[in-house]
Formats: C-alpha cells, structure tokens, sequence
C-alpha cells in the first residue's frame, strides 16, 4: 500500500506509526526526525490509515496558501458527526456549509473588532477585573492561571451570549470549566488517543471509549448553549439593526434566510455547534497560550526586565494600555511572539484531505487523502529559528530595534483553514499581557520558576504557574 504515496517510516501491522510518536512528549520530535529522513512532504500511519504531512513553510506556501481549495476540506472523522448530531459546525465541515459559517463569523467578529471596537472594550473590562483579583494577594504567593482563565471565559462569552460570568453567574461557569477541564485531559488518555488513529486496538483497551466520553460530555455543554439560544430569541429585537453578540447576529441572519425559504442553513442546531466551536477552540488556546508567555518570562528574568524598561520608556504610566500602543511596543510584540513559537501547542495539527486528485511532490495524491499542515516542525525549523528550543525574543527585533515580520510563525495555522479567532487571541494575548507585565513585577514563587517542560501527549498545556507580585506604580 505504501507505494501508492509519499516515502516515510515504515509502519508497523495495526499501530502504523504510533511508538515513535509517542516515545517524547508532546509528540514533535517524529515529525523533526522523519522530516530530516524523508524530506518535507512524508507519509506517516495512524493505526491502518495514511496520512501525509507537510512540514516545511517553504512547502505549505506551495499546497495549502497557493493551492488552499485543494487542501481546504477536513478528513471525515464518524465520531464528531455522532456528538454534533449530524454535520454541524465549521472545525469539521466542509463546503458550502463551512464556508457560510467561517464567512459568517468572521465578518461578525471583524464587525465587533473595527466597526465599534466592541472587542477591546469587552477585553479590557477583563483587564480590570484581572487586576481585581491579584490585587488582593499583593506581595503573597498566588495562582495566575486560575484568573486569565475566568477572564478568557468572560471574554468568548460576551462575544458569543453578551454576558459575563459576575457573581451570580460563578456557579454556572464553575460547571463549565468542569466540562472544559474534562475536555482537555478526558481525550488524552491512552486508550483514546489510539482509538482516534487504530479504532480496533483502540475499542480492546480498559477504560473509556471516545464515543462514552463524548457522551459524557457535550450533552451538559449543549444544555448550556441551547438555553443561552432560547434565552436571546424570546428577547431579541429584530428590526435594531446593531448586534451586541454573534447569537444575535445569527438569529437575525437566520430570520432573514426563512424568509427566504431556506430553514436549513441558518438551524438551531448549527448555533449552537458554532457555539460549540468557537468557545472550545477559542478559550484553551488562548489560556494556554498566556499562561506559557508568563511561565517563559518567570524563567527568564533578563526578558521581564527589558520589558519593563521598554514599558517604562512607552508608556511611563499605569495607565491602560490599548491596541493603539501596540505598535509602539516592538519588544513586548516580540515576547508574545517567541513564546507562541515555543508553547507550539498543537503538536499534531488538525487532519485536512484533498478535495481532488494532486500531485505532490512529484508524487500523485487520491482525492480524499488525509493531510496534516505540521505547523509544529515549521515553529521548531533551526534553519528559519536557531536554537530552536531555546526562548530568544530578540529573534524577532530586527537591528533597527524594530519588530521583525517572520512568515514562518505560523501558530494559528496557514491558508483557507486558518485559525479563525486569530484577530481575537491576538487581542486578547496583548492586551492581557502587556497591562499585566506594566502593572506587576512579577517573581517565582516559593518552588521556583515553573516548568517548561510538555507533561501531555498532543497538548502542551503548562503545570501550575505560582507567583508573587508587586506593583510598579503605588
Ligand atoms: C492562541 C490562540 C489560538 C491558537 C494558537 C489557535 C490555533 C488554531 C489552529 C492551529 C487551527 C487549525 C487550523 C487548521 O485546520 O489548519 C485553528 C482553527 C480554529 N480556531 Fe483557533 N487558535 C487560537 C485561538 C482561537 C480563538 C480565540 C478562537 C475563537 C474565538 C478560535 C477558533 C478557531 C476555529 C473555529 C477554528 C476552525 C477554523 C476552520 O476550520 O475553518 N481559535 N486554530
């Protein structure tokens, strides 16, 4: 069968390539490794089925940002059609389905974004409540990612429901962040991680399967959405032609497209999966993704120091920082920048096929073949990043002190299924940052900096991150 597409590893009867995947967490070293064997575009097996990767920048230019319909479509998985109750959403669909719906949201948020500048208020609101909350442990040792996490909550739900979780909504998030907490740490079991990629193998392990876990949990997450739905139709105004959310902006868009005979394409039951997506996809990349920038800066002194004179010499002041000085901060750009390349975060990135016969490489790809834009090899390429695992921000300032644009910092993905709340994290990742490093000092708690070390298989989430802080304006 091997003949049939690009050379990789040999894959071993059942398991395909799974051991050597598995044998350093979180699973980028393969891909390093086979991308030096076999060159940038390789076949690897996930139990009985192949999938190529692509793994070098200069690679994905030529296929997924030069080509992107032809490697815009997402393998069928059958179990995400069984959760979602059919295709729905817009991670795992595709066509015309997928297009309207990434469309669809993109256009809201960017409404949200540019036209009001509803985004960074409703970020910055979490600013302040960030603040709030480590205020009242000042100069004692305290937990960080507990408070960016209810913050990046607050923030995805105001965009999708128009509420926060204030005091007397605490219950109600606390069940939530149980069903996220259970969604990130369920599915990287064993037994589960094999049951995605060899399902025979897979189903003959103890424990719980996919299909038990999924059950367990999105039924209670989509109790949440669908009330929150019922909630916004019983008191929208139609004819106001402002939206304060996307579930507004959908149910109008919805109403319009009845009217016109399509009951379809706008359904309740795609609501709430886009709910689904956008606040599963959109709050533990962002969390993770701030808690790693503070644990690589608690790591490296000589960063937060260089932090704060450049916020001293730009800003000089407590007061809030907002997107405008974002341009005026090339250091701190830089610092954000570095640690996304080093969180690297999604170590095996999501599975695409072609949408039609291909060549590459030299060699010709069937349609409805499996393949994965490795962002990961490209974020650790020592030829575009010397010293790839060491945390250098400067690798972004270029010699004029100015911050360096790298196409190769490709985190949130690349081409027609790039990451669709990246304007979002990247509002959020500054705004956060930058106000917390000008309004802290920040240092180790009693045990030390925190680990940078990748515990989990697929998932670089990091430890528990505690620290003291202090104010630098009193
Ligand atoms: C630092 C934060 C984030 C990172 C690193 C990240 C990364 C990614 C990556 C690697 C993909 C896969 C792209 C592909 O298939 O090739 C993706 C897709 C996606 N992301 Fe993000 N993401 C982040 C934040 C967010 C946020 C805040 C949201 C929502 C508000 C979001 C929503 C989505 C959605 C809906 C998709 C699927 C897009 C599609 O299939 O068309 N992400 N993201």
């Amino acid at each position: 069968k091997r003949r049939n597409y690009p050379n990789g590893p040999l894959p071993l009867p059942v398991i395909g390539n799974m051991v050597p995947i598995m044998k350093q967490k979180p699973g980028y070293e393969a891909f390093r490794q086979w991308t030096k064997d076999f060159g940038d575009v390789f076949t690897f097996w996930l139990g009985t089925k192949p999938y190529i990767v692509v793994s070098s920048y200069k690679r994905l230019k030529e296929t997924f940002i030069l080509d992107g319909d032809t490697y815009a479509d997402k393998a069928y998985q059958p179990f995400q059609e069984q959760f979602r109750g059919g295709q729905y959403g817009v991670i795992d669909t595709n066509g015309h389905v997928w297009s309207t719906h990434r469309r669809f949201a993109l256009s809201t948020f960017r409404d949200f974004g540019l036209g009001k500048d509803l985004m960074q208020q409703k970020i910055l609101i979490e600013v302040d409540e960030v603040f709030r909350k480590f205020d009242q442990n000042i100069g004692r040792e305290q937990e960080i990612p507990g408070v960016f996490y209810n913050a990046g909550a607050n923030v995805i739900n105001q965009l999708i429901f128009g509420y926060r979780f204030d005091e007397e909504k605490q219950e109600e998030l606390k069940k939530l962040k149980a069903l996220m907490e259970f969604q990130e740490t369920a599915f990287t079991t064993f037994k589960v991680q094999v049951q995605f990629f060899a399902p025979i193998v897979g189903r003959m392990l103890p424990g719980k399967s996919v299909e038990e876990l999924l059950a367990e949990f999105t039924v209670d997450f989509y109790k949440f959405f669908d009330r929150q739905i019922e909630e916004h139709r019983s008191r929208i105004d139609f004819d106001s032609e402002e939206n304060l959310d996307y579930a507004e902006a959908y149910l109008k868009e919805q109403k319009k497209k009845e009217s016109e005979g399509d009951m379809e394409l706008f359904s309740d039951r795609q609501l709430s999966n886009m709910c689904f997506d956008l606040w599963v996809a959109g709050l533990s990349t962002t969390h993770t993704t701030l808690s790693w920038i503070i644990a690589y800066v608690l790591n490296h002194p000589e960063v937060q120091k260089k932090v704060h004179e450049e916020l001293d010499e730009v800003i000089g002041s407590d007061r809030l920082i907002s997107t405008g000085d974002k341009n005026n901060l090339p250091f701190m750009n830089a610092v954000i920048n570095e640690s996304q390349r080093c969180a690297n975060i999604v170590p095996l990135n999501q599975i695409h096929c072609v949408s039609k016969d291909t060549m590459i490489n030299g060699v010709l790809v069937k349609k409805g073949t499996g393949i994965i834009p490795q962002i990961s090899t490209v974020l650790l390429d020592e030829t575009t990043f010397p010293d790839p695992y060491e945390f250098n921000p400067d690798r972004f300032i270029d010699e004029h002190g100015k911050l360096k644009k790298v196409e190769e910092l490709c985190a949130f993905s690349v081409g027609k299924r790039q990451c669709l709340g990246e304007g979002l994290a990247r509002m959020e990742m500054f705004l956060f940052i930058s106000n917390f490093f000008n309004r802290y000092q920040v240092t180790p708690g009693s045990s030390g900096p925190p680990s940078l070390e990748k515990e989990t298989m697929f998932n670089a989430t990091p430890r528990k991150i505690s620290a003291i802080l202090t104010k630098r304006y009193l």
